[in-house]
C-alpha cells in the first residue's frame, strides 16, 4: 500500500517533469497504480486507517507525486455531509481540460500540498468551472463537468502532471491579491 514514504517531496526533480501519456487500452500495472492511488486517498481520510499508517489526509493525489512519471491522478472529494456518497471520486487517465470559465476561484485558506513539508500562504486563482475529458479504469472515456472546490482539486492535480506546484500560481509581490474576477470559494 502506499504511505507518505513513498510520497516525494519537493526538490526532487521528478516534480518538475511533464508526465508521459498513457497508453490504452490501459494495463494491469497501470489499473493496479491507479487503485493503489485511490485507495491511499480513502485511507488518508480514514480516522483509523490514517493514525494507524501516519498518513497526511489528501483529497487528490498524482503519479508524479509517487515518483511515476504518467498521465494519472486519483481524486476522492468527500461530501462533508454524505460521508459514503463523495462529491466527485474517479482516477482520471490522460485528463485533459476542455473547457474552463473565464471566472476564476480559490480557496479562502489557500493550498496544500502532499510533496510540501511546509505552508506556503497565498491565494491560488484557478478557474471556477471546468469539463474534463479522460479515461477511467475501465477505459471508458468520461466527460465531466466540475466548478468550486471539485474544480481546484482537480486542476491542482493536473498541474502535477505538468510539473506545476500550487505556489507557482501565488502572486509574489502579494501572495493574498486577488483579481477582480476571482471569488473565495466559502
Ligand atoms: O496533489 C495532491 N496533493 O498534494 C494533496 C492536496 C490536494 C489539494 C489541496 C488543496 C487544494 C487543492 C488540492
Ligand atoms: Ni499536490
Amino acid at each position: 500500500m502506499i504511505t507518505m514514504e513513498d510520497i516525494i517531496r519537493e526538490g526532487h526533480p521528478a516534480l518538475r517533469q511533464r508526465a508521459k501519456k498513457v497508453e490504452i487500452p490501459i494495463s494491469q500495472d497501470v489499473k493496479d497504480l491507479g487503485q493503489e492511488m485511490m485507495t491511499f486517498l480513502v485511507n488518508s481520510q480514514d480516522p483509523e486507517l490514517s493514525e494507524k499508517y501516519d498518513l497526511r489526509a489528501g483529497v487528490g493525489l498524482a503519479a508524479p507525486q509517487i515518483d511515476q512519471g504518467l498521465r494519472i491522478a486519483a481524486v476522492h472529494i468527500p461530501d462533508e455531509y454524505e460521508d459514503d456518497s463523495p462529491i466527485f471520486s474517479d482516477v482520471l487517465i490522460n485528463p485533459i481540460i476542455k473547457r474552463q470559465s473565464v471566472k476564476k476561484a480559490a480557496l479562502p485558506t489557500g493550498e496544500g500540498c502532499l510533496s510540501v513539508d511546509r505552508e506556503v500562504p497565498g491565494y491560488v486563482a484557478r478557474s471556477k468551472r471546468i469539463t474534463i475529458e479522460y479515461t477511467d479504469l475501465n477505459n471508458q472515456v468520461q466527460k465531466v463537468k466540475l466548478n468550486d472546490y471539485s474544480a481546484v482539486v482537480v486542476q491542482h492535480e493536473i498541474d502535477h502532471l505538468n510539473g506545476i506546484m500550487f505556489y507557482d500560481h501565488i502572486n509574489e509581490e502579494d501572495p493574498f491579491y486577488l483579481d477582480s474576477d476571482t471569488e473565495l470559494l466559502e
